[in-house]
C-alpha cells in the first residue's frame, strides 16, 4: 500500500491517493469524518479551526461503501479557500497576490529554507505546503488503515502525555477506558488532575502571545508477533513508526516503552522476561520495550510516544531578517494555534495506524479484505501453538 498527498493550506482542498487496499473493505465516510472532526479539536487550537468542517469525500476506487482495489482518491475542502481565491488561485493575479507576500521568514518554520531551496521570493510558496494542514489528509489514511486493523482485531488510541511544564500522572486503564476518557478531555489528557492546569498554561502562554509544546503517547493492541523485519534496517517497523512520528509537523523527538529512561538503567530493569502458557503460547512478563525487539513486533501493546515542539509563530514574535532588505525585523505574524499537541495525538494515532495497516499487508498480501482477516487469524492460530 502507499499513498500520496497533494494541496496548499489555503488552496481550494486536501488530495489524497491511497493505491494497494484490498476490495470488498467496508469503508465508512462517518469512521474518516469522525477522526478529522478528532483533530480539529483540543484547547489551545486557533480561528481556522473554526473556519473549516474537515469532511472526506471518496471519488474513485469505493462503491457501494466497499473499496474495489482501485486507488481510493479522498479530497478534503478547506473552507478558508473563498477568502484566499486571489491570492492561492494558479492564475492568480501576481499584483493582487503579491498583498499577502512574504519576506520576513518565521524562525522555526520552514519559510527561509524553502525559500532559499527553491527560488522563492515570496515566502508563502513554502508556508502554504509546509503548514500542517496536510496532516488532515495522513489522518484520513489512517482513519482507512484503523478500519483494515479494526477488522484484524488490532485497535489503537491517543493521550496527552505533557503540555509544557505539566505532566499528566500515568493512569492504569484499558485501552477503551483511555479512548473514551480522552476523547472526554479537551487537552485528550485521561488525568483528571492535570486537565485544568494545561489548560491554564495554555491560557496564559496565548495571552503572553507565546506558544506551547508537549508529549503524547499512541498505544496499539492486538498486534500479530512479527510484523516488520530485523533482515533490513529499512524493514524494521519501529524505525517505520520512528519516521512517521517525527514526519508530522513539529514533532521533534520519539520513545518506544520506557523509551530515554532505557539509557538510564540497568539491562535487568529494561529487558521484558519471556514466558509461555498453553493458551497464550509465548509472551512476555512486562512490556518495557514497547512492543518491539529487533524491528518486529513482539505481540505486547505498542506503546510511542512523540515529542512536539512549541508552535513557532508566535504572536510576540522572534526576530528575523527581511530577505529584501537584510534588515532585522520581528517575523511574520499568520494567524496560529497557541498549543496543537491535543490535534497532533489524534495524528500520531493515525500516522502509526497506516504504519501497522502497511506492515501488515506486506507480511500477509491480500488482494481482499477477506484474505486478509482469514490470513491474520491462522496466523495467531498458529504462533500461539509454536
Ligand atoms: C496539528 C498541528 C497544528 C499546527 N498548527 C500550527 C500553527 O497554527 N502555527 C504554527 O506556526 N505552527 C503550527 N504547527 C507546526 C508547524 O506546522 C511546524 O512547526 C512547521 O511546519 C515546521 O516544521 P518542523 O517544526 O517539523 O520543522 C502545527 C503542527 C501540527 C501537528
Ligand atoms: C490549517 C490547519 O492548521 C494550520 C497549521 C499552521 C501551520 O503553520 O502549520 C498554521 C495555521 O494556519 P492558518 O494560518 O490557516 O490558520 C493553522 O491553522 C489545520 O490543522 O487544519
Amino acid at each position: 500500500m502507499r499513498y500520496l498527498t497533494a494541496g496548499e493550506s489555503h488552496g481550494p482542498q486536501l488530495t489524497i491517493i491511497i493505491e494497494g487496499l484490498p476490495s470488498q473493505l467496508p469503508l465508512s465516510k462517518e469512521k474518516l469524518d469522525y477522526e478529522l472532526h478528532r483533530r480539529q479539536l483540543g484547547h489551545g487550537r486557533g480561528r481556522r479551526m473554526q473556519i473549516e468542517t474537515d469532511q472526506a469525500q471518496m471519488l474513485s476506487g469505493v462503491r457501494f461503501g466497499k473499496t474495489t482495489g482501485a486507488p481510493v482518491t479522498l479530497v478534503i475542502e478547506n473552507k478558508d479557500w473563498t477568502h484566499w481565491q486571489k491570492i492561492m488561485h494558479p492564475q492568480a493575479e501576481p499584483e493582487e497576490a503579491g498583498k499577502r507576500r512574504i519576506s520576513r521568514p518565521r524562525p522555526g518554520h520552514a519559510d527561509l529554507n524553502g525559500a532559499i531551496k527553491y527560488n522563492h521570493h515570496d515566502m508563502r510558496d513554502v508556508l502554504e505546503r509546509s503548514s500542517a494542514r496536510e496532516t488532515a489528509s495522513r489522518v484520513a489514511v489512517g482513519a482507512v488503515a484503523k478500519q483494515i486493523l479494526a477488522l484484524c482485531g488490532i485497535h489503537i488510541g491517543g493521550h496527552v502525555l505533557r503540555i509544557g511544564e505539566v505532566e499528566a500522572e500515568r493512569v492504569e486503564l484499558t485501552l477503551d477506558e483511555l479512548v473514551q476518557r480522552s476523547e472526554q478531555s479537551t487537552v485528550r489528557c485521561v488525568d483528571p488532575n492535570a486537565e485544568q492546569p494545561m489548560k491554564d498554561l495554555i491560557d496564559r502562554a496565548k495571552k503572553e502571545g507565546d506558544s506551547l509544546g508537549g508529549v503524547v503517547e499512541v498505544i496499539v493492541e492486538g498486534v500479530p508477533i512479527g510484523l516488520g523485519s530485523f533482515v533490513h534496517w529499512d524493514r524494521k517497523l519501529d524505525a517505520r513508526i520512528a519516521q512517521a512520528i517525527v514526519s508530522i509537523n513539529a514533532f521533534k523527538g520519539v520513545e518506544f516503552g520506557i523509551g530515554f529512561e532505557a539509557a538510564k538503567r540497568p539491562g535487568s530493569e529494561v529487558h521484558d522476561e519471556i514466558i509461555w502458557s498453553e493458551e497464550e503460547g509465548f509472551g512476555r512478563a512486562t512490556n518495557r520495550l514497547g512492543g518491539f525487539e529487533g524491528g518486529m513486533t513482539t505481540g505486547q501493546p505498542l506503546i510511542v510516544r512523540g515529542v512536539m515542539k512549541p508552535i513557532p509563530t508566535l504572536y510576540k514574535p522572534l526576530m528575523s531578517v527581511d530577505i529584501d532588505t537584510k534588515e532585522p525585523f520581528a517575523a511574520s505574524i499568520e494567524r496560529s494555534d497557541s498549543c496543537a499537541v491535543p490535534a497532533a495525538s489524534v495524528v500520531a494515532e493515525n500516522v502509526v495506524a497506516w504504519e501497522v495497516a502497511q506492515a501488515l499487508l506486506e507480511k500477509f498480501p491480500a488482494d481482499t479484505i477477506d484474505e486478509l482477516v482469514e490470513q491474520v487469524n491462522a496466523y495467531r492460530e498458529r504462533t500461539k501453538r509454536f
